[in-house]
This record gives C-alpha cells, sequence and structure tokens, in this order.
C-alpha cells in the first residue's frame, strides 16, 4: 500500500493533480481543505470550528485537524493507498501521522513537493477565486496570509522528509499534463524501490 504527500503552497495544483492520479494509481485523495469545506458546507461542529481559522487564511488547530485525518483514514478499510493533500501542514501534524502509520505497521513513502512561484501562485488563485466560492480565494490579502503561513510554518516539513530520505521536489509550472508525467514518474520511482 503506497502512501504519498502531494505537498506545496495553496495553489501549487495539489488538488488537480491529486485527482488525476488517484485514479491512476487506483488511490484515496484525502484533502483535509476538501473535508473542512464539507464540513462548513453541512455546517457541522467541525465545520463551525474551522471555519474562523480558514476564513481569515489561519491553519485550523493541530488536535482538531490530526483527529479528523485519522478517523478519515481509518474509514478507508479497503484502500490500496493514500494521498495526502494540504496534510501533515506542521511538524506536530508530521509526527503525528508517523506515529499513527507506525501503529499500523505502516509509513510514508514519499513526499513529493511542487514548486511553484509566489506570483504564479497569487494568479492561479485570483483565477480560481473567481469561480470557486471560497472565501479563502476571494481576497489578495487572505491569498497572500496563506503563502505566508506556509512559508513560516509548512514549508519546513521538507526538512522534516529530507532527514529521512523521502523528500522530492518537481517542477509545479508548465501544463497540467507534463506535471502529471513528472509527478508520476517520482511516484513509479518510490513504487519501484
Ligand atoms: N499547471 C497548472 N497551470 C495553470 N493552472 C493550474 C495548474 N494546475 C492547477 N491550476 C489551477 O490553479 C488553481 C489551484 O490549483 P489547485 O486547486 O489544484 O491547487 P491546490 O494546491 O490544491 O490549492 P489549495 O491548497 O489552495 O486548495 C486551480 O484553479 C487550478 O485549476
Ligand atoms: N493540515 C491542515 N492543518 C491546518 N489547517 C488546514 C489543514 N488543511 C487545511 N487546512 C485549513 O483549510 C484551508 C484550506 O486548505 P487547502 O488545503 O488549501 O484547500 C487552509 O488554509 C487551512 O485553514
Amino acid at each position: 500500500m503506497i502512501k504519498i504527500v502531494l505537498f506545496g503552497p495553496p495553489g501549487a495544483g495539489k488538488g488537480t493533480q491529486a485527482d488525476i492520479l488517484k485514479d491512476k494509481y487506483n488511490l484515496i485523495h484525502l484533502s483535509t481543505g476538501d473535508i473542512f469545506r464539507y464540513n462548513m458546507k453541512n455546517n457541522t461542529p467541525l465545520g463551525k470550528e474551522a471555519k474562523a481559522y480558514i476564513e481569515k487564511g489561519q491553519l485550523v488547530p493541530d488536535k482538531v485537524t490530526v483527529e479528523m485525518l485519522k478517523d478519515e483514514v481509518n474509514r478507508q478499510k479497503e484502500a490500496n493507498g493514500f494521498i495526502f493533500d494540504g496534510f501533515p501542514r506542521t511538524q506536530t501534524q508530521a509526527i503525528a501521522l508517523d506515529e499513527f502509520l507506525e501503529n499500523k505497521n505502516e509509513k510514508i513513502d514519499g513526499m513529493i513537493a511542487l514548486e511553484v512561484s509566489d506570483e504564479v501562485l497569487v494568479q492561479r488563485l485570483l483565477e480560481r477565486g473567481k469561480t470557486s466560492g471560497r472565501a479563502d480565494d476571494a481576497n489578495e490579502e487572505v491569498i497572500q496570509k496563506r503563502i505566508n503561513v506556509y512559508h513560516e510554518e509548512t514549508a519546513v516539513l521538507k526538512n522534516y522528509y529530507e532527514k529521512q530520505g523521502k523528500y522530492y521536489g518537481v517542477d509545479g509550472e508548465g501544463s497540467i499534463e507534463e506535471i502529471t508525467e513528472r509527478l508520476s514518474n517520482v511516484i513509479d520511482k518510490i513504487k519501484a524501490e
């Protein structure tokens, strides 16, 4: 069972690529952002709690996010593998994920980071904001805040996975097809190891 963290800043193309790769490799795509948005839309207690953070471009607290992620993984009893999108986003989350998987005799096989310049991210998110209905895409200030949070709190995870020999950087600029091919090359390599 292969488990990949698809990593990168907001707007890097994680959701777009995970959607393609989940079909290609028969994997479960788990996006913590999507799960929060589903809960917000359905006005659940979790959605109500997450809303205030998400609309300001801040991270939802680790405890809430980790418990939610564990529940989702545990629900997928027949999974052939996972693509984690938007999780982990802090060192606390990365450690919790490793411990959770270790208890199941599982592990993360690789972390693939989509590398995209901040200028391109802002352009993509403003464009997505025209149709996404996402409050956190609606103004440039919140978009910039999310990118700053990524640099301040999330980007350090590159070191975390590098130390484990699991980090793979991929150019995230170009056509969607080109990027799928770059990611597929890395996944094929990880699978062959
Ligand atoms: N290679 C690409 N070239 C141009 N636009 C792209 C590319 N990949 C994705 N996009 C567009 O950029 C926007 C952001 O992509 P996507 O939603 O996949 O990013 P994300 O990393 O999942 O973002 P977030 O973490 O904010 O949810 C979308 O509107 C998507 O259609
Ligand atoms: N792993 C996460 N930790 C904390 N907060 C998270 C996490 N994943 C998503 N969030 C919140 O949701 C929004 C949108 O997430 P996207 O992955 O960019 O769709 C994010 O800004 C956090 O507020």
